[in-house]
């Protein structure tokens, strides 16, 4: 995959946000002051999301968790936002008349609070073309699987299947694949022989939830561009420092 098109880094910087680009024609912006917004993306129980939420407490980690979305009613990521005092929006799926329609609300009410990056964590819905075009480049997801093995939403039960001896937690940028975006950061935990997938689940999302924090907290502060299959931070991208 290319870094994000003219057009797209041209979007990114109506809102004020600078993305890294492979198209030199694209204008260097300096980044505007201040933590670099995001949205985050949930389905479940937001532990992930609390992690981002506690880390953006510090002004030094450099990112504010600007709203929070999500494809259902009444789950506790929700509730934590609301503690937090972040708006929440919900688009449910059948709600609209089809998967278009879902993926347009869903890319308008996101766009609507202006993220530089926008981080699925624990999302269980597939995006569409529409909000791949609006934030493709900058959409994160978090996945509790070493892909390119076990993609989709089972991903520890499909591990513990298979008998591998280690699993892990995978950072990446969502292309229009499933999970199969240019990987950002691995962690690694091992398998024991008496795990459930619940036990599997939860040692994975130990090691996942730092990964997030540190690795969300490095793109936006630093800004960072893809190339072919590697993600490159701002320095060793060679483009400008954002700040
Ligand atoms: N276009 C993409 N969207 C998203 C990706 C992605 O790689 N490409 N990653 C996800 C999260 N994800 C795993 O990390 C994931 C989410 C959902 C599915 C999926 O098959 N969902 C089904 C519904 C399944 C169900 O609810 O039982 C669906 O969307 O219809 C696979 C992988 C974030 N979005
Ligand atoms: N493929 C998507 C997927 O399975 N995502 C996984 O859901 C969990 C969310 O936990 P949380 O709700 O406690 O943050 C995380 O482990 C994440 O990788």
């Amino acid at each position: 995959m290319r870094g994000p098109p003219g057009w797209l880094v041209r979007s990114a910087r109506a809102i004020g946000w600078p993305v890294v680009s492979n198209d030199s024609a694209a204008p260097e912006v300096p980044r505007p002051a201040g933590p670099v917004p995001i949205v985050v993306l949930v389905s479940g129980s937001g532990t992930l999301l609390q992690a981002l939420l506690d880390a953006s407490a510090d002004p030094a980690y450099g990112v504010r968790v600007v709203a929070v979305g999500a494809d259902r009613d009444g789950i506790e990521g929700l509730a934590r936002a609301q503690r937090a005092g972040v708006p929440t929006f919900v688009h449910r799926l059948r709600d609209y008349p089809d998967r278009a329609a879902w993926d347009r609300a869903l890319t308008e009410d996101a766009a609507s609070y202006g993220p530089a990056l926008v981080v699925s964590a624990g999302f269980l819905k597939l995006v569409g073309e529409e909000f791949l075009e609006r934030f493709g480049g900058r959409y994160l997801n978090s996945h509790n699987a070493l892909l390119p093995s076990f993609p989709g939403i089972h991903g520890p039960r499909d591990a513990l299947d298979y008998g591998v001896k280690v699993a892990g937690a995978t950072l990446f940028v969502v292309d229009a694949g499933v999970d199969t975006g240019a990987i950002v950061a691995q962690c690694v935990v091992p398998v024991e022989d008496d795990d459930t997938v619940d036990t599997l689940t939860e040692r994975i999302k130990q090691a996942e939830r730092p990964q997030l924090v540190e690795w969300v907290g490095r793109l936006a502060r630093e800004g960072f561009r893809v190339d072919g299959r590697r993600v490159l931070l701002g320095d060793s991208a060679g483009g400008a420092d954002p700040r």
